[in-house]
């Protein structure tokens, strides 16, 4: 499997960032003076409210949302407008219904002009660690909400970039799967190295992926505190969930967060 390239430096940097959206009635400031340096290879998870600005914050990383003020690099660039170097994946897998799991996947490569056997052949890797071989024709309405998700995660993955943006990509699925689900993520992003930031509504799945989980306040959205994930970076689903590593740290979070909050 291609890994993402190692790069020096970081991989995302957000430095004051404000976001206040207006309208003629009304402004709401989303996100106030976040700062967030985010390293090579880390997977950072973020949790917060609802409301508290989580996916503004990706979309600022993405340049699909201009910041009102502040510094926000991907790559060790400004990010002035939609960025190329990412992936995306949404709570919706948003897929076309009359492509196959193959075709959705390859969308990706339609749309950047890749080579065409290059694409096919990360296709079919991406398929593979997956465990979507066998099911590259069927159509998204024959897939299982855990496999569309697969799929959308593949064609996220399909030109390799080195940063991953994920919004609440499994809050839609079932617990069982959910938790299959996080520990092929965590298997990936081992293997692939990609940097990946994540937005989640579950404690145990922020602290179950995570190299660092970052918790955010109530509207307007400021980060109330980080926490490095003492956990190994080989984890195993059920290990994870009975070592008092993550109780502590789940125990914290949920704290933080206020059981409103917390959906673990
Ligand atoms: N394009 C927009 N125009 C106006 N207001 C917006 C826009 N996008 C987001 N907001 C507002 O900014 C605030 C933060 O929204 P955002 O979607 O980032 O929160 P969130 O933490 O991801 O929420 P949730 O956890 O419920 O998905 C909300 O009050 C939302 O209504």
């Amino acid at each position: 499997m291609t890994t993402a390239p190692a790069r020096a430096g970081t991989a995302i940097g957000m430095a004051g960032v404000t976001v206040r959206f207006s309208s003629r009635r009304s402004q709401t400031t989303a996100l106030d003076d976040v700062s967030l340096d985010i390293e090579p290879g880390e997977f950072v998870t973020i949790v917060g409210p609802s409301g508290c600005g989580k996916s503004t914050l990706l979309k600022i990383v993405a340049g699909l949302v201009k910041p009102t003020s502040g510094e926000v690099s991907l790559l060790e660039r400004p990010v002035r407008g939609p960025q190329k170097d990412i992936g995306f994946v949404f709570q919706k897998a948003a897929l076309l219904e009359w492509r196959g799991a193959r075709a959705n996947i390859l969308l990706q490569a339609e749309m950047r002009g890749m080579d065409r056997t290059q694409a096919a052949r990360r296709a079919d890797e991406l398929i593979e660690m997956t465990g979507l071989a066998g099911f590259e024709r069927a159509l998204p309405h024959e897939l299982s909400g855990g496999m569309q998700q697969r799929v959308a995660l593949c064609r996220a993955l399909l030109h390799a970039p080195p940063v991953l943006l994920m919004d609440e990509p499994f809050g839609a699925l079932d617990a069982l799967t959910r938790e299959q689900m996080n520990a092929e993520l965590h298997r990936i992003w081992r293997e692939t190295g990609t940097t990946v930031v994540l937005v989640t509504h579950s404690i145990a799945e922020a602290v179950f992926l995570g190299t660092r989980v970052v918790v955010m306040s109530a509207r307007p959205g400021r980060i109330v505190r980080t926490f490095a994930v003492e956990l190994p970076t080989h984890r195993d689903y059920a290990q994870v969930m009975s070592d008092p590593r993550f109780d502590r740290l789940a125990t914290d979070l949920r704290g933080l967060l206020g059981s409103a909050a917390a959906n673990h």
